[in-house]
């Protein structure tokens, strides 16, 4: 694989641009002696235009990095910016606004209204916000991913693949800059997930859409153009043109270097030492340690259970799906 991207950060550029970046990005949860690292320093680039996929062990900070990248949470030092607009530092509104006019959001547990049918959901982040759909646009969402006819239904109408389609339709709706799936398929049946997944690739390849998706399943990653796989709160290692058996093989790899401690205490794997199949990269171990890295200073370093990883079988581990309705930016304004 080029090594191109590794000049600055891992991740692509695509030939439309960079949708969303982030510099240094560090996360510390907690304080104190229970203080966990759950970014390290992070360097990414996010291709327009294009499907990334971000993989690692539990607890490798594959949320966290959405999360922060998504603005639905504050980071501990370094920098993120969404295109040309830097969202680390934004005020609560502001990062609200942002979220709901400039990011798609799609989670494990669809997060749908009970209440409201199909198409009220979808369209609810822009009445929220008081602005009309593009009709033209919707329509085509809808079409593409088989909605018509179950508009009317209420979520508890509709089976776990409809209800995902809903959220992916509503994450879709205002032609988002950026849409972040958590886990997208990890409630469903592998049927329907794969229905998801297809519709993820439409939307990239047909609807020009950028997607970032975080997932445990190499079949799911395989979807993506570019697989990036996280150890340790760092980005260790990226597959382009991923297959299935490709990201098992190197998911594999955490397992085995897990618990071969390195004299800095990380592992070979967070080192940015190994390198997958056929993979070319350039280790991250020596990257230059950027300003932001004092924030990780005297923290525990994130220690996923790396154990049951790249089984193939969906929604296998935990999901850090614990983000509510207002977090997705389709809540009021708060003041
Ligand atoms: N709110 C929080 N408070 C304290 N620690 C947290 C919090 N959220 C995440 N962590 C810790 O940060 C690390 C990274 O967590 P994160 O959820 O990002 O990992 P993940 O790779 O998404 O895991 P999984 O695959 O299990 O969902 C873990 O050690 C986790 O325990």
């Amino acid at each position: 694989m080029s090594t191109a991207a590794a000049e600055h950060a891992l991740g692509r550029t695509g030939p439309e641009g960079t949708a969303a970046r982030a510099r240094a990005l560090t996360k510390a949860y907690g304080s104190g002696e229970t203080a966990v690292l759950a970014l390290d320093s992070v360097d990414v680039d996010i291709a327009r235009g294009r499907f990334t996929a971000v993989m690692g062990p539990s607890g490798s900070g594959k949320s966290t990095l959405m999360h922060c990248l998504a603005g639905l949470d504050s980071v501990s030092a370094g920098q993120v910016w969404l295109g040309d607009t830097e969202i680390t530092g934004l005020k609560d509104r502001a990062l609200t606004r942002l979220r709901r006019d400039r990011i798609g959001f799609m989670f494990q547990s669809f997060n749908l209204i009970p209440t409201l049918n199909a198409a009220e959901n979808i369209t609810l982040p822009m009445d929220i916000a008081g602005q009309k759909p593009d009709e033209k646009w919707l329509d085509q969402v809808i079409d593409q991913l088989g909605l018509r006819d179950r508009l009317k239904h209420r979520p508890a109408q509709l089976s776990g693949g409809q209800q995902q389609r809903v959220a992916c339709a509503r994450a879709l709706a205002s032609r988002p800059e950026l849409i972040f799936a958590d886990e997208p398929t990890g409630n469903l049946d592998s049927r329907a997930g794969l229905e998801v997944l297809g519709f993820l690739r439409e939307a990239v390849d047909e609807l020009g859409q950028t997607v970032v998706m975080v997932t445990h399943d190499p079949g799911a990653a395989a979807h993506a153009d570019l697989v990036l796989f996280l150890g340790d709160g760092r980005i260790v290692d990226e597959m382009a043109h991923p297959t299935a058996d490709a990201v098992l093989e190197r998911m594999k790899r955490f397992d085995t270097l897990r618990g071969t401690p390195d004299s800095e205490g990380g592992t070979e794997a967070a080192q940015g030492t190994a390198k997958g199949p056929g993979e070319d990269r350039e280790s991250d171990g020596d990257r230059a340690r950027a300003p932001g890295r004092d924030a990780g200073q005297g923290v525990q370093r994130s220690t996923g259970q790396g154990g049951g990883q790249g089984s193939g079988q969906q929604g296998s581990a935990p999901s850090s799906d614990h983000t509510s309705v207002s977090d997705q930016g389709i809540a009021p304004d708060r003041d």
